[in-house]
């Protein structure tokens, strides 16, 4: 049985042992190292999982450890875990925005297999997109097993280009907020026009369910459902003549490039102060 540690039991790491649950793994299997008392206890209730204060305890009989903190705690873990990751040489599956893998390599050790992947919320419910990297230590068994870790949350991707690692957390990873952004902004408009909020919010909520389903499960392009919604001189039209006047592509663009700037400067940061 592969032993899984998660140094961090926050929501991410919440979210993936909510679904290896649910993919047959054993509680027994895995262990979490948290250092807010509650949370521990909640993760005990919800989970029945082992927890303990100090990572070096929760790492100490795993495989894998799956390093689920925000990226600043990040080199602070290289002394609680120094002789463990020493004596077992686990696999890192690092989920930290920004954190590259070279500096993984630097505080955790040069020899240890490394994932550095990028999750996202919707993992909470089974529905996540999860972009993979991994270093050349990866063996092939161990690349499969960081896959169906992630795959128990939703859908997988590897990435060969660690660069584009950063446009997957720009893409995917914040992307749900873009979609709760659209749907407040579409419910504020609503609300502006005389519709009671409860309506405005599941007419909006519906309608991005239902336009997802759509993209993902037929196959066909956006472009193409795009266009079988949009009537001549109708409705649709009006609006994405509207969007377009204001420049949609170039506002998403701008932001998909803000985010993708924001975890380079972020890992920058941590070479700086590391
Ligand atoms: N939220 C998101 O949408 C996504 C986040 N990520 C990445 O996932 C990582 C975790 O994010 P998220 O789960 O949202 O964050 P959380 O803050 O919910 O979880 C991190 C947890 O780590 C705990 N922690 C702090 N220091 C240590 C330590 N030394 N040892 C063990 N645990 C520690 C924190 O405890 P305490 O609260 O006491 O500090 C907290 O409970 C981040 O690196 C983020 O970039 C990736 C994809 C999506
Ligand atoms: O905002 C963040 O930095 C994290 C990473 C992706 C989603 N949330």
């Amino acid at each position: 049985m592969t032993r899984i540690a998660f140094i961090g039991g926050g929501n991410m790491a919440r979210s993936l042992i909510g679904g290896l649950l649910k993919t047959g793994i054993s509680a027994s299997a895995m262990t979490v190292a948290e250092p807010r008392a509650e949370a521990r206890q909640e993760l005990g209730r919800d989970f029945g999982v082992a927890c303990f204060a100090e990572s070096r305890l929760a790492a100490a009989e795993a495989q894998v450890l799956v390093l689920a903190v925000k990226p600043q705690i990040m080199p602070a873990l290289q002394g609680e875990l120094r002789d463990t990751l020493q004596r077992n040489r686990p696999m890192l599956i690092s989920i930290a925005a920004g954190v590259r893998v070279d500096q993984l390599e630097r505080w955790f050790g040069g020899l240890l297999p490394i994932v550095r992947c990028m999750p996202n919320t919707p993992a909470l419910i089974g529905a996540g997109a999860t972009g993979l990297y991994a270093n050349a230590r990866v063996s092939p068994p161990q690349r499969a097993q960081a896959q169906h870790i992630l795959d128990a949350v939703g859908l997988t991707q590897w990435i060969n280009d660690e660069a584009l690692m950063d446009t997957v957390t720009a893409v995917s990873g914040s992307g749900p907020a873009y979609f709760f952004a659209v749907v407040e902004a579409l419910e504020d408009a609503a609300v502006a026009q005389g519709m009671p909020r409860e309506t405005a919010r599941a007419l909006a909520a519906q309608t991005c369910l239902g336009a997802g389903r759509m993209l993902t499960e037929s196959g066909e392009d956006p472009g193409e459902l795009r266009r079988r919604v949009t009537s001549p001189n109708g409705t649709t039209q009006a609006a994405l003549e509207s969007f377009a006047a204001d420049g949609l592509p170039r506002i998403v663009s701008r932001a998909v490039a803000a985010a993708t700037q924001r975890g380079v400067d972020m890992a920058a940061a941590l070479d700086n102060a590391s």
